[in-house]
């Protein structure tokens, strides 16, 4: 009888597992982000920004929500680093790509490896989140202006892209994906946004896990 009880509780009790990984150049504060989401959802503070060094590799972070544990993988970004983000595509359930909007100079860099991320074949069908990072800092692009500029820097690599190779078959698909990309705007060393960028990932590893079992 214990057993049974014991099973029926667990049963009832059970969390659900998904992995979140985090990506993005270097600097661009996805440590500073995953730190700040242990600060408000685990009894743990995470580490304070000044204590932060550039990720050699990955660090991760477990946070539980009702029913659900979200699993976060932190990925150096620098970039001999970012060969191993591939190894972590299989089996994760959401992307977060993060961006510095407070450093203009590197935003075709970062937009160079956003689409190679958009288009590895193993996370196309992942909900996938852009965040543009460092809204406290004043000089910072706002969500829009990092959305227009993201189109833009796309659309000028098409044309090129058209020019020297013809019509390229992925263009639909990659058209589309682009249209139904979610930018937010957080400000990881404050904290500002983080709530709610931890809100879409809780409901798109649902839906998403929802399909597969439909599938
Ligand atoms: N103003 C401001 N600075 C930030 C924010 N987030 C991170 N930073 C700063 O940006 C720098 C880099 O932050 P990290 O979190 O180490 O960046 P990272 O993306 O993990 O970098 P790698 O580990 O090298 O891939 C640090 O000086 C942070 O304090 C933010 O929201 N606002
Ligand atoms: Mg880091």
């Amino acid at each position: 009888m214990y057993h049974l009880l014991k099973g029926l509780h667990e049963y009832l009790t059970r969390k659900e597992e998904f992995s979140v990984i985090i990506i993005g150049l270097d600097g661009a504060g996805k440590t500073t982000l995953l730190e700040k989401i242990k600060t408000l959802y685990t009894d743990i503070p995470g580490l304070s920004p000044d204590k932060i060094a550039p990720t050699v590799g990955q660090n991760m972070g477990k946070i539980t929500l009702p029913s659900t544990i979200l699993k976060f993988w932190d990925l150096g970004g620098q970039r001999g680093i970012r060969s191993i983000w591939h190894r972590y595509y299989d089996d994760c359930h959401a992307v977060v790509f993060v961006i510095d909007a407070d450093d203009r100079e590197r935003l075709s860099e970062g937009w160079e490896v956003f689409d190679s991320v958009l288009s590895a074949p193993q996370i196309l069908g992942v909900p996938l989140l852009l965040l543009a990072n460092k809204q406290d800092s004043p000089q910072s692009l706002s969500v829009e202006e990092i959305r227009n500029d993201y189109e833009e820097w796309h659309r000028r690599k098409l044309e090129s892209a058209r020019r020297s190779y013809g019509e390229d078959l992925d263009v639909q698909h990659r058209a589309e994906r682009i249209a139904s990309l979610d930018v937010m705007g957080i400000s990881a060393l404050e904290g500002t946004g983080v709530r709610a960028v931890v809100d879409w990932l809780f409901i798109r590893v649902q839906n998403s896990r929802r399909r597969d079992e439909q599938a």
